[in-house]
């Protein structure tokens, strides 16, 4: 399964920490996300996003918040006049679960052209 496989599901509500990823999984999921880094000892994955103007990285943040919203799955965003830091991990099951993957994948293909 690539990125792309991982961008067609959904979220579903994980809960528990039976719901984290081991570091195994978490390695083979990160594998197929270019530019994703563990943040947070582990328990979260991050990836910085540039914009040529406040413009476009403002739209990025909205499309984020639309899908994030549809996904019930809620992003740490931060943003400056060119740049988008965002930031996945779930907090019900205290570190990453699949969904941070299925998020991380969807926000790629919000980009991919
Ligand atoms: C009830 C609802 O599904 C949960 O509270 C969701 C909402 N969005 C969420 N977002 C993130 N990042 N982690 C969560 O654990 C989480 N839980």
């Amino acid at each position: 399964m690539n990125a792309n496989d991982l961008s067609t599901k959904h979220c579903q509500p994980r809960k528990g920490p039976e719901n984290a990823l081991n570091p195994s999984q978490v390695a083979e999921l990160l594998q197929r996300l270019p530019g994703w880094e563990l943040h947070n000892d582990g328990k979260a994955i991050v990836k910085d996003f540039r914009f040529s103007d406040f413009h476009h990285t403002l739209g990025f943040i909205n499309a984020v918040g639309f899908m994030a919203n549809h996904e019930d799955h809620h992003p740490d965003i931060e943003a400056g006049y060119g740049h988008c830091q965002v930031l996945w991990s779930t907090h019900d099951v205290g570190g990453l679960s699949l969904n941070d993957f299925i998020c991380a994948a969807r926000v790629e293909a919000l980009l991919a052209r």
